[in-house]
């Protein structure tokens, strides 16, 4: 089964010049970690938002573990399905603990239960002492760290993470990396969009690099450097495909 098959995804948001999508395609396995890759202005950041049906395709198909998403399966691929978002999507003002059990009700969670999953949660992510402070007074880090929290809380079967570890210092940042393989490690599936291609090379079984709205390539990291001998890791792969030249 896959996670995530995409297909023929078309995408022009109104008053563009250009389509952001231009019949993208592709598909992961389920169970895996995997990247979506890209340089700026790729079109990660819109595929993730139609996945989880943010912004709505111009045409094209979207399936989640086999179940076309439409208006009338959003509920049930919404339990699916957690979404860390490139923004930090809390309230400044409430404190950590505020911020998650706000989340944590959202999808059903209450009282005692509810509490003891958010500790549990605020303590793998070592912020157990900053529980109770306010997320605007926080570091990048643990706002990032609390942001992920607050998409896991439901226990999706398909984590999606845009650009998780992007400007966060080296502990978070191996914290998260450590998180997404261990939730990985218990039959989830993880995609996540990065810059970052040596931890991209290091942490996903599959990559799919797209650029100007379409699949360029699609591959394990390793057989994709083995495939070009001129190329010494997943940073010269993605070059190979996707030129040289500075995007605005
Ligand atoms: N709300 C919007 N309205 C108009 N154009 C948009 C909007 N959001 C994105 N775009 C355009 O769509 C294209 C794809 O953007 P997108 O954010 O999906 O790329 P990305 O691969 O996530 O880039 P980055 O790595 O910079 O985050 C870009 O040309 C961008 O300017």
């Amino acid at each position: 089964m896959t996670s995530i098959a995409v297909k023929d995804l078309h995408k022009t948001y109104a008053g563009a010049l250009t389509p952001s999508l231009e019949g993208l395609s592709f598909s992961f396995p389920e169970g895996k970690i995997v990247g979506l890759l890209g340089p700026n202005g790729a079109g990660k950041t819109t595929t993730i938002s139609i996945l989880c049906g943010l912004v709505k395709a111009g045409s094209g198909s979207v399936k989640i573990f086999d179940i076309t998403q439409d208006a009338s399966r959003r509920e049930a691929i919404k339990r699916l399905i957690g979404i860390v978002p490139q923004q930090i999507a809390l309230f400044p003002q409430l404190t950590a603990k505020e911020n998650l059990c706000y989340f944590g009700n959202l999808y059903g969670f209450k009282g005692k239960a509810l509490k003891q999953k958010v500790d549990q949660h605020l303590e793998i992510f070592g912020l157990e002492k900053a529980a109770d402070k306010e997320v605007g007074k926080f570091s990048g880090g643990m706002k990032r760290r609390t942001n992920i929290i607050a998409a896991i809380l439901h226990e999706p079967r398909l984590l999606i993470l845009d650009e998780p570890t992007a400007g966060v210092d080296v502990q978070s940042r191996s914290m998260i990396l450590q998180f997404l393989k261990e939730y990985n490690q218990k039959g989830n599936s993880v995609v996540y969009t990065s810059h970052l291609l040596d931890e991209a090379q290091q942490i996903c079984e599959d990559v799919a690099i797209i650029d100007e709205g379409k699949l360029v390539v699609q591959g394990n990291p390793m057989d994709l450097i083995r495939q070009h001998p001129e190329c010494r890791n997943l940073e010269d792969v993605f070059l190979h495909y996707t030129g040289h030249a500075v995007r605005d």
